[in-house]
């Protein structure tokens, strides 16, 4: 069966969230299930001749922590996009958790998946306390007035992301790394199972993006979420992430457990990066020189 939406064609199918992993290389091939999948995506905006993503299969597994690596303009943040439904693929299929992302109405999708996107723009005359009770708009009807529960998940929110002293100041006037965290609380408080995170550590000094990091660890490996996250930093990639999809030209390069995705053969071809990459004690990534340009 086939809709047509403004123009673009869709069809109703099913995706299988299993897919399997590791054919061909070293270790037995396993099978993934996954929270989030896209099929024969090929994704571009308005003012774009050509899709800037095409990819024919991405998957977000269940339960682990993805890490979208990839050079500037590879498409990360237009994969999120299109993997939280924010921007409609030109063609091609997005399934949470089985059911294409389209069949959710808004609310319903917001209490399954928050996204963290690059392009928040930040009120003035609302509070930081204020603006993280947005994140509880998807739990809330129209004229409820604040429940307990809502209390509870954006004081959490507040806690986890360290924003308890701006709590009363105005969004507008904070610094670029507070006003980051501010929105990482605001989508805490959305108390999701999957979370999409654009840089979420972008602004921030070394110690808040490691406590970022380390909040996202500890919110899957305690309550199960599902995190898919762009970084830049390979190294927190490789610390943090149970599997690396790795992004250049708008397509996957490579995907896979850390310790099998990053090469020295993966740094030079997508990062343009002389690098040695060395595995004991643990993996480690020390880049040499820019490579020239092609
Ligand atoms: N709003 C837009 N309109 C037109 N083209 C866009 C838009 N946003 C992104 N692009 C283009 O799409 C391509 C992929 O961009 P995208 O932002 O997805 O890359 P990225 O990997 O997230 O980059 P970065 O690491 O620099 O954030 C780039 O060529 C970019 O110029």
């Amino acid at each position: 069966m086939t809709h047509e939406t403004d123009g673009k064609e869709r069809s109703e199918r099913s995706i299988d969230a299993t897919t399997t992993l590791g054919d061909g290389g070293e270790g037995e091939p396993v099978e993934v299930e996954s929270a989030l999948v896209a099929e024969d995506l090929e994704v571009g905006y308005p003012t774009t001749e050509e899709p800037v993503v095409e990819c024919p299969r991405i998957d977000v597994p269940e339960g682990e922590i993805t890490a979208l690596v990839g050079p500037n303009g590879s498409g990360k943040s237009t994969m999120l996009k299109s993997l939280s439904n924010h921007l409609e693929p030109d063609s091609g299929v997005v399934a949470l958790n089985g059911r294409e992302i389209t069949e959710y109405d808004g609310k319903e999708l917001a209490r399954e998946l928050g996204h963290l996107s690059q392009e928040n723009d930040s009120p003035g005359g609302i509070t930081v306390e204020e603006l993280v009770y947005h994140g509880r708009y998807p739990h809330r009807g129209f004229f409820d007035s604040v429940s307990a529960e809502d209390h509870e998940a954006v004081e959490r929110a507040i806690d986890l992301a360290g924003v308890n002293d701006l709590r009363d100041r105005d969004v507008g006037a904070l610094s670029g790394g507070q006003k980051q965290l501010v929105w990482i609380a605001m989508v805490l408080a959305q108390e999701t199972d999957v979370l999409l995170l654009d840089e979420p550590t972008t602004f921030l000094d070394l110690h808040h993006q490691l406590r970022v990091m380390e909040t996202v660890s500890r919110l899957n490996e305690e309550e199960g979420v599902t995190v898919a996250v762009v970084l830049h930093d390979l190294s927190q990639a490789v610390r943090f992430a149970d599997y690396i999809i790795a992004m250049n030209d708008g397509g996957i390069y490579d995907w896979g457990p850390p310790g099998e995705v990053v090469t020295e053969q993966l740094l030079a071809d997508v990062f343009g990066v002389d690098a040695a990459v060395t595995r004991s004690p643990e993996l480690r990534i020390q880049p040499k020189r820019a490579l020239p340009d092609e």
